[in-house]
């Protein structure tokens, strides 16, 4: 069954081949993203990183993006959650377009609906790793003790239950990036958004990270969109894009 996606430009979807059903949940269209000149500084001239871009992502997909240094993966994440405005087309997530999120509209969004792990885990390490857990439930203004009590269970989900009480400051760099892993779905969104996740990390640890964030994709039944420069992970992915040039081109292995 194809469904509509509505807004002002309401279509119906084609199932993916093989298919017969097409939840679209992430959908780019016709995006552009110029970073415009910065006047007087030598070397700022305006820098066009991809014009009219397409992407969907139906639910449950788990998509790698992959490319070279400054093809401009980070700055797709950004747009795909409302981090950062197009310079023209749309995302829309479901039937909401994103262009048309107000700044506290645009955080709501990231509270409910995405989940965001970055290459650097951004922690604050003067917080155990139970309270940076917490924090987007108890930045939606959930009470602290059920807000403390559903961290604890997201860092029974990363493995590192024993360690709610350590400073995220005390943690390896695994232990972080696992910490922010669990602070990114403890809102249980359908959108997981990571960015490098495992950029920082040696191969091991590495590994112990990305095999995480598989399980807990197919475990939690997320749409994940993961940016990585391992051509290893992303081959295990559901499905790989690279952005090349402006361009994104499916890559069939
Ligand atoms: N806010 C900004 N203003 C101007 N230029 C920017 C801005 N953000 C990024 N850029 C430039 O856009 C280009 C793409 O950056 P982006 O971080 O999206 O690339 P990337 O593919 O994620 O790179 P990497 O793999 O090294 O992280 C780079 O040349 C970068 O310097």
């Amino acid at each position: 069954m194809a469904e509509r996606i509505g807004g002002d430009s309401e279509r119906t979807l084609e199932p993916l081949p093989g298919t017969t059903q097409a939840t679209v949940v992430l959908r780019a269209e016709g995006l552009t993203k110029t970073y415009a000149a910065v006047p007087g500084a030598a070397g700022r001239g305006e820098l066009e990183l991809f014009r009219s871009l397409d992407l969907v992502v139906h639910a449950g997909e788990m998509v790698a993006i992959v490319g070279e240094s400054g093809a401009g993966k980070s700055s797709l994440l950004h747009l795909l959650a409302a981090l950062d405005r197009p310079t023209a087309g749309e995302v829309w997530c479901g039937t909401s377009r994103l262009s048309t999120f107000s700044a506290g509209q645009a955080a709501d969004f990231r509270n409910r609906d995405v989940g965001y792990v970055w290459q650097f885990h951004y922690l604050l390490p003067e917080f155990t790793a139970l309270e940076n857990v917490a924090m987007p439930l108890l930045a939606r203004g959930m009470g602290r003790s059920s807000a403390l009590e559903r961290a604890r269970v997201w860092l029974g989900e990363v493995g590192l239950a024993e360690r709610a009480e350590h400073r995220s400051g005390e943690l390896s760099g695994g232990e972080q990036q696992r910490v922010s892993l669990a602070r990114a779905l403890v809102t249980e969104p359908k959108i997981l958004l990571a960015d490098e996740p495992t950029g920082d990390l040696d191969g091991k640890t590495a590994e112990t990270v990305f095999g995480l964030i598989q399980g807990l994709h197919v475990a939690h039944g997320l749409t994940s969109v993961i940016v990585t420069h391992s051509l290893e992970f992303a081959g295990r992915c559901g499905r790989m894009l690279r952005l090349k040039e402006g361009r994104l081109e499916e890559v069939l292995e």
